[in-house]
């Protein structure tokens, strides 16, 4: 069991302690894959991906029995500036969809095989207005973390986080933004579909927000605290505690990999247990994904959230795994090795 997060520093310290993956159960999983009846390399990414999963499962011959996919919702006082092509209530009116089995996410977790949480995060108490003051008060933010940080199933083999929370593609700009540089245009795109007058009013939403807050931040707790969104913050809780757990996770989209970004700003290596699901279509996802050294398993043009491009590619990783630990060796089959 990890231990109840009692304050914002204790996050941090958790977060510079991580372990690492398993180098002797990575190495048992390397020399496996290097007897396995096909020729050198042919399975390409699948075979890192499997000896990637094996050491952090501290395993050589791992399978993948219990996946989770987590949902959080959260509601953002930044919607008031119009920056979502939908209405802030879709957020409380799309949880109950999830809860009754009729988004698309519940489909592509089924068909995953993976046990499906929703927690929807004080929705009738939206967080701050980033543009005029900060999104959550510490004790709001560390709620949040909580909140994803005891979700996690120990039990759990592989995670997906996802997030549901009209307005959230403009916190997760303006995050990517204060964590990397360059210009609110860069990083600000047009989620649910907002038009070109929708897009330069969320530009402008996003850069005052940076402009506010940048000199205040120094870290991306911090920068969850000024600018992120509850179901944000859940979403890097729970990737940090899944890495206490060593269960690899599965990113997603723009949303949360800028979760998983504030972290990666904590330590080197701080999402060396995390995978990237998809590339969505969301315009700043490819330089995300970039700049947090992540190749995405898939680019369909998601453009969906809710988790649902890394739960699609919980079936990649299966089939990497499979292979891996199903398969027979050269000495095994009785095939002659080249
Ligand atoms: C019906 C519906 C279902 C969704 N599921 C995920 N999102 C996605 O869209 C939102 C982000 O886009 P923006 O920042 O433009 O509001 C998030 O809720 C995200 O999860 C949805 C949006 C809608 C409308
Ligand atoms: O990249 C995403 O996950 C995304 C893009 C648009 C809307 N909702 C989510």
């Amino acid at each position: 069991m990890l231990p109840e997060l009692t304050d914002l520093d204790h996050f941090r310290s958790l977060l510079a302690q991580a372990p690492a993956a398993d180098p002797a159960a990575q190495a048992a999983a390397a020399e496996r894959n290097g007897q396995l009846t096909k020729p050198p390399g042919a399975l390409a990414r699948l075979e890192d991906l499997a000896i990637w999963y094996g050491g952090w499962r501290g395993t050589g011959r791992p399978s993948i029995e219990k996946p989770q996919v987590i949902i959080f919702a959260g509601n953002h006082g930044v919607t008031a500036q119009g920056v979502s092509a939908f209405p802030a209530e879709v957020t409380a009116q799309m949880v109950i969809n999830f809860e009754h089995g009729g988004a698309a996410i519940n489909q592509l977790a089924k068909l995953a095989g993976a046990r499906m949480d929703v927690q929807a995060l004080d929705l009738d108490r939206p967080t701050g207005d980033f543009t005029k003051g900060v999104a959550m008060e510490d004790a709001d933010l560390l709620a949040a973390l909580q909140a994803g940080w005891g979700l996690v199933d120990p039990n759990a083999d592989l995670l997906v986080v996802g997030e549901m929370g009209i307005g959230n593609t403009t916190p997760a700009a303006a995050l990517a933004c204060v964590l990397f540089g360059g210009e609110a245009a860069d990083w600000t795109g047009r989620g649910t579909g907002v038009d070109d007058a929708g897009l330069a009013n969320k530009t402008r939403v996003v850069a005052e927000g940076v402009a506010l807050h940048q000199g205040a931040i120094k870290d991306g707790v911090d920068a969850l605290g000024c600018l992120g969104g509850r179901e944000i913050a859940a979403m890097a809780g729970a990737i940090a505690a899944a890495r206490m757990l060593r269960i690899p996770v599965i990113l997603d989209g723009f949303i949360c990999c800028a979760a998983a970004a504030c972290l990666a700003q904590s330590s080197d290596g701080a999402l060396d247990h995390c995978v990237a699901g998809h590339q969505s279509a969301e315009g700043a996802h490819p330089v995300l994904l970039a700049k947090l050294g992540k190749e995405p398993l898939l680019s369909l043009g998601l453009r969906l959230g809710e988790g649902s491009g890394a739960a699609l590619a919980i079936q990649i990783l299966k089939g990497a795994v499979a292979c891996h630990s199903g398969m027979a060796t050269f000495a095994e089959a009785g095939v002659t090795d080249g």
